[in-house]
Order: structure tokens, then C-alpha cells, then sequence
């Protein structure tokens, strides 16, 4: 048995996700308001028969082999077996020291949990695979950061996140064990994977290891492709952050790109810009050849050339689902020549005018051909109006109206239709989070429960979220944030 360490009673902010709770935990949201739920989501109360423990892993770190890393600041609680029949990992995150804690203090600050706790339920209402959060339990226990690495330690509040996933396992998980010869918990462990969560994997087969590799590369093309598709960079891509089952784990300093700019990292500790959202794709590649490496000691030779064709297919995987995406997103139906062209072309006036991403694709969809037609841009439509100021807007827009007629079976009203359930409107800009993350800090979490059920509907207009600003221009006092994996 693990303990957790708890918060400190003086423990005096909540904030929940009702969807969460209910849906997936079979909560009454009453339940919120007992002790026994407050004990048990600020790690001060086990359930009955549970018995914590932290995972051991290992990863690549920033493209480094990072040895034993760990679950350093989490708690696996439980496993939770709901109505519909689906299992559930119950894990707190900063809930104290573990056996990996290695140096660290095992807590989570308010912000970056204030970060993970919006961040998560926001990418999974775009429809991306991810963990959730079903609680923030926010304390005045004293944690000190060194947030940017500079020298200047503060002090901060620390949070318990409640997260839940169907597995937290990695590819640390696996690369650890391979690392250190550990083939047989390799093997029962691999083997207790696939049972769990590769159905279309038979775990009896033999080559069912390769069948297991087969499915990670292809739901890892499709997650990074999603990430792409609605401006998402995740910040730290090492293979400890990266889900066997991909989803999006591990909420650091991501961040929803602004100005479109394939170079654009959230995560202001990259000096080399290796996670840059331009190169997520790559570094997809990279993390599943650890995998692969890790899995080889289980393969014949005849598998390690399966596993490397495999792998040798990813690239087309990615660009394949990408060019979907993008076509949905201009609302292109059918499959005509040039199609590659036109979506590049935009990506390319987008850079150049350094046009908000999000809303460049949304205001598409909320214009009509014929406003687009006279390049009459109404001056809602703010970021059109930016992109239209490059001079070879005119041709591509010539070039977008020439291609929506070739669709068939379609009209303007449709299309627009069509385009505004796949382009949000609402993301969470780091503007967004960081200006609730600052009145939580003063212990005002309207902020926060107002972006929850924004991020929700992130498809729909939404009248308090348009006053607060969520579809405008980003304001000027956070041109330039910082956003730090020291969290
Ligand atoms: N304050 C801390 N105390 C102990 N361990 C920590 C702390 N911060 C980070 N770690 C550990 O350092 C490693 C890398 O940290 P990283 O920020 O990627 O993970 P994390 O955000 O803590 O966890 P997760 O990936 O589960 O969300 C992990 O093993 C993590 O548990």
C-alpha cells in the first residue's frame, strides 16, 4: 500500500466536472459535497479495498534516455468498473511523494493543475482522445517552483487533480523494462495490455506483439493529426508522455497555437524547439521507433522486418488523416487533384500574415461564398481581415470558390453547417487559462467554471463567452506568456 500524502484540512477550493463524475464515475453530484468525497479527492482517505501504488517507467527525454522516471507525483487509486461496463484508472495527481518522487516534493502547483484540469476536458470535447478530470482540490500548502528556471523560486499553492483514463500505461512503461532485460514482466505485461485494451488483438496468436505495434502506430497518426488539425501542441512529447493507448496524456505546457506558425512551442524550456507543433509528426515517429525498440527483444526476425515495415508506413498513416481533416475543414467534399495544393496554399498566407489559426478555419465556416467572393470581409470576421491583407488572398479564394462548386450535393448553408461542427470556436489560448489560473490564485474560480462549460460546447456560439472575449483577438497584456514544464 501506497499512501498518499493529503492536503492539508486549510483545503478550501473545489472545482468539479459534472460530466466526469456522472458519467463515467456513476456519481450523484450531491456525493461532492460529503467529507468522505473532499478526503477522498484531496488524498486524505483510501476507498475500501483499494490499494495505492505509483507505476514505474521509464522514457526519452527531449530525445535522451532519461532512466527510472515513474509516477513521481501521482497516486493510482483504483479501478472503477462503471454502469456501462467500462473499467476506468482513478489516479491523483500531486497527491505527494512516491518511491519515484526521486528530488521532487510529489505535488502538483494550482496552475498547472488549474491548466490540466481545463486542458484535458477542453481536448476532449474537440472529439481528441485524451485523460479526463473529474475534480481540482486546491489547498494553502506551500510549494516552491522555480518556474521559468531562472533563479527566482516562489512560493505556490499546491492541487490534487482527480484524472481518470482508461490505462496510464506508456512507452516507458515497456522501454523500461526492456532497457533493463526484465523480458518475462515485459512479456506478462505486454500480454495483460493487450487483454485489457486491444480487442482486435488476439492475445493467443503469435504475432500478436506486432498486431499490438500495428495498432499504436496507427491510433498514434490518427491523435497527432487530430492535435494538428485544431491547432494543438502538446509541449513535452516524450515517451513517457505518450500513451500505448494514445490518447492525450500528460497536461504540461501545452497550448493551442494562436498566429499560425508551424514553429509555434508552448513550452518555453524548449530552447531547440524540438516539440514545436511543425515537427509533433516527426517526433510521433521517433517515440514509436522507442516503442518498436523496446518491443524487439519479444520478436523473431521475422517480426522485427513486420514491425519495421510497420513503422516505415506511419508517415502516410499521419498525412492521409491530416489531409482529411484539413478537407473537412474547408469543408471539401469528394477527392479532387490539387486539393493538397489548396490547403497548403492557406497554411502558407496564414504564416505569413501571422493569422490566428482557430479562427481563420472558424470564420470560413461563418462566411458565405458571396461576402468571400467580393472580398468584402465584414469586420467580425477579424481574422479573414488579417490574412486577406497578404496579396495572394484573391487567387486563393478564386481558387477555394472553384473548388466547392465541384462538390456535389451541396449548398453554402450546408457547408457552413458542415465546417462549423468541425472548426472550433472556442479553444483554451493560453490567455484563457492563465487569466483564470490568476484569479484562482486569488481564490475566485469563476473563471475557471465559466471556461468549463464554454470548452463543453466548443462548436457553439456561446453569449458569455463572446463578452468574455474567447472568440476575439488575444489581448494585449498576453502577447507574450510564458509557459513552464516546472509545474
Ligand atoms: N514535483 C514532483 N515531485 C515528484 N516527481 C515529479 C515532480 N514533478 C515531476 N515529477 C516526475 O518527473 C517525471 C517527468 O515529469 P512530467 O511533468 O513529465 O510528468 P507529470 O506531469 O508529473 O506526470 P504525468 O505524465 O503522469 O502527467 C515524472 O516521472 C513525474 O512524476
Amino acid at each position: 500500500m501506497l499512501p498518499a500524502t493529503p492536503l492539508s484540512a486549510a483545503c478550501c477550493n473545489l472545482a468539479l466536472k459534472e460530466e466526469v463524475l456522472e458519467d463515467i464515475l456513476d456519481l450523484d453530484l450531491s456525493v461532492s459535497e460529503t467529507d468522505d468525497f473532499i478526503q477522498l479527492v484531496s488524498g486524505e482517505k483510501i476507498l475500501f479495498g483499494s490499494v495505492p501504488l505509483a507505476h514505474r517507467y521509464g522514457g526519452h527525454q527531449f530525445g535522451i534516455w532519461a532512466d527510472q522516471l515513474g509516477d513521481g507525483r501521482a497516486h493510482l487509486i483504483g479501478i472503477y468498473m462503471n454502469r456501462k461496463g467500462e473499467k476506468w484508472e482513478l489516479q491523483l495527481k500531486g497527491s505527494g511523494k512516491t518511491p519515484y518522487s526521486r528530488h521532487g516534493d510529489g505535488r502538483a502547483v494550482l496552475r498547472s493543475s488549474v491548466r490540466e484540469f481545463l486542458g484535458s476536458e477542453a481536448v476532449h470535447h474537440l472529439g481528441i482522445p485524451t485523460s479526463r478530470a473529474a475534480s481540482l482540490v486546491v489547498s494553502d500548502d506551500e510549494v516552491w517552483r522555480d518556474q521559468f528556471y531562472d533563479g527566482n523560486v516562489v512560493k505556490e499553492r499546491a492541487a490534487v487533480v482527480l484524472r481518470v483514463a482508461k490505462s496510464w500505461f506508456r512507452i516507458g512503461s515497456l522501454e523500461i523494462l526492456a532497457h533493463y532485460g526484465e523480458l518475462d514482466l515485459l512479456r506478462t505485461l505486454l500480454d495483460f495490455i493487450i487483454q485489457e485494451h486491444f480487442p482486435s488483438v488476439d492475445v493467443g496468436e503469435p504475432n500478436r506483439y506486432v498486431d499490438f505495434f500495428s495498432v499504436v502506430v496507427s491510433e498514434t497518426a490518427q491523435l497527432i493529426a487530430l492535435w494538428t488539425s485544431v491547432g494543438f501542441a502538446h509541449g513535452v512529447c516524450n515517451t513517457d508522455n505518450f500513451s500505448l493507448l494514445s490518447i492525450t496524456i500528460d497536461y504540461g505546457p501545452f497550448g493551442f497555437m494562436e498566429a499560425y506558425n508551424p514553429d509555434f512551442v508552448p513550452n518555453t524550456s524548449d530552447d531547440e524547439r524540438r516539440y514545436k507543433i511543425g515537427n509533433q509528426a516527426n517526433i510521433g515517429m521517433f517515440n514509436l521507433n522507442k516503442l518498436s525498440q523496446a518491443l524487439n527483444p519479444l520478436l523473431d526476425p521475422r517480426q522485427k522486418q513486420l514491425a519495421a515495415l510497420i513503422l516505415e508506413g506511419y508517415p502516410d498513416l499521419y498525412y492521409t488523416r491530416f489531409r482529411e481533416l484539413f478537407k473537412a475543414k474547408l469543408g471539401l467534399l469528394g477527392e479532387r487533384k490539387g486539393d493538397e495544393d489548396l490547403i497548403a496554399f492557406l497554411l502558407h498566407l496564414m504564416e505569413k500574415t501571422a493569422a490566428d489559426f482557430t479562427m481563420t478555419f472558424r470564420q470560413l465556416s461563418e462566411i458565405t461564398q458571396s461576402q468571400l467572393q467580393e472580398l468584402n470581409i465584414p469586420q467580425q470576421f477579424w481574422a479573414l481581415q488579417t490574412i486577406s491583407k497578404h496579396e495572394l488572398f484573391p487567387a486563393w479564394v478564386s481558387q477555394y470558390l472553384l473548388r466547392l462548386k465541384s462538390n456535389m450535393n451541396d449548398s453554402d448553408s450546408e457547408r457552413r453547417k458542415r465546417m462549423m461542427t468541425v472548426n472550433p470556436r472556442y479553444v483554451l489560448k493560453n490567455w484563457m487559462a492563465e487569466s483564470a489560473v490568476r484569479k484562482a490564485e486569488r481564490n475566485d474560480f469563476s473563471e475557471v467554471r465559466l471556461l468549463q462549460q464554454v470548452l463543453q460546447h466548443p462548436f457553439q456560439k456561446h453569449s458569455t463567452a463572446e463578452k468574455a472575449g474567447y472568440a476575439s483577438p488575444t489581448p494585449s497584456w498576453a502577447k507574450n506568456l510564458r509557459v513552464s514544464c516546472s509545474s
